[in-house]
């Protein structure tokens, strides 16, 4: 039985992620955190009237004897001390949330090393992103012209996405670096042409209704190429998950990209 803490499981991913915890029969939600939690036990919550949960809303406060995963669904300015509280306490993270720096992923992942930790952050735990992601590292061989079009919910807090970010990495890893469009080019309204990673272009689009969705424009003499995935439902992203809390104590490093454990 995987032994699992949910940080931010009053929102969005976190609710669908501690019900998913609690049906499946290899795991057990041992506790969850969330600063906005005012209950000490999720059996306060109606939706989770028969369960008996401890419910913290301090890191401190945290019972960290028994917890073997730690998945992390909050916001840009807390994971990393989350994630840091999580290592440091050999707890092995699954790390969904997006916003950290490269700084912050190096350093997490030099103190995982140090303790032989496994653990990992997945931009984007739906298998049509991971696949997205790959076929568009494959068409950038041969098309380097590229452009990105993220689109999300309009609550999202940062942008561009992180499966955005990542999508452009992996191209930039097979794509030498390259200014796109007229040399000329001049912007009469700012951000008109997006962010710019590498020279590839990134629009971020809020929307309400969205979920998570992203293209990747590829342009060529005469033709294109369009890759496009679809997040519909947040049920998308949990066997992703699932896969991520069976498998990462097998790990001693910490991981970046879903794609690896599969
Ligand atoms: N990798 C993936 O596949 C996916 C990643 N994400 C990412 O996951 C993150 C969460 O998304 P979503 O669920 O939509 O966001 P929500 O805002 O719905 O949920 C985040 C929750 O975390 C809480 N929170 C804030 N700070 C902390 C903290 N220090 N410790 C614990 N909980 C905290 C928030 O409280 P409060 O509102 O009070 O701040 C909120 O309840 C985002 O970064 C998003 O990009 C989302 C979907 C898929
Ligand atoms: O905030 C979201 O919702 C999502 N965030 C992740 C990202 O930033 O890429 C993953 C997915 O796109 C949903």
């Amino acid at each position: 039985m995987v032994k699992v803490i949910v940080a931010g499981f009053k929102g969005r991913m976190g609710n669908t992620t501690s019900h998913m915890i609690i049906d499946h029969d290899d795991f057990e939600l041992t506790c969850v955190f969330d600063p906005r939690a005012t209950e000490k036990n999720l059996s306060e919550e109606s939706e989770f009237k028969d369960l008996n949960v401890p419910v913290y809303n301090k890191l401190e406060d945290i019972n960290t004897s028994d917890i073997d995963v730690w998945v992390d669904f909050t916001a840009p300015s807390s994971v990393y001390a989350n994630v840091k509280f999580a290592i440091e306490h050999g707890i092995s993270p699954v790390v969904g949330t997006t916003g950290m720096s490269d700084d912050q992923v190096v350093e997490l992942q030099k103190i995982s090393k140090e303790k032989k930790l496994g653990g990992l952050i997945a931009p984007n735990f739906g298998i049509s992103a991971v696949l997205l992601m790959q076929f568009a590292q494959q068409a950038a061989k041969y098309f380097p012209d590229v452009e990105i079009i993220e689109m999300h919910h309009d609550n999202k807090l940062d942008a561009p996405s992180g499966t955005a970010i990542n999508t452009a990495k992996l191209i930039a890893e097979v794509r030498a670096p390259k200014k796109q469009g007229n040399p000329e080019e001049k912007e009469t309204l700012a951000g008109a042409r997006g962010a710019n990673y590498e020279g590839m272009h990134i629009h971020s689009v809020r929307l309400p209704g969205y979920v998570a969705h992203e293209q990747v424009l590829f342009g060529s003499k005469g033709e294109a190429l369009t890759i496009r995935q679809d997040s519909f439902d947040r049920v998308s992203f949990m066997s992703g998950v699932a896969v991520a809390v069976e498998k990462i104590q097998g790990y001693d490093e910490l991981l970046v990209g879903l794609e690896h454990i599969l």
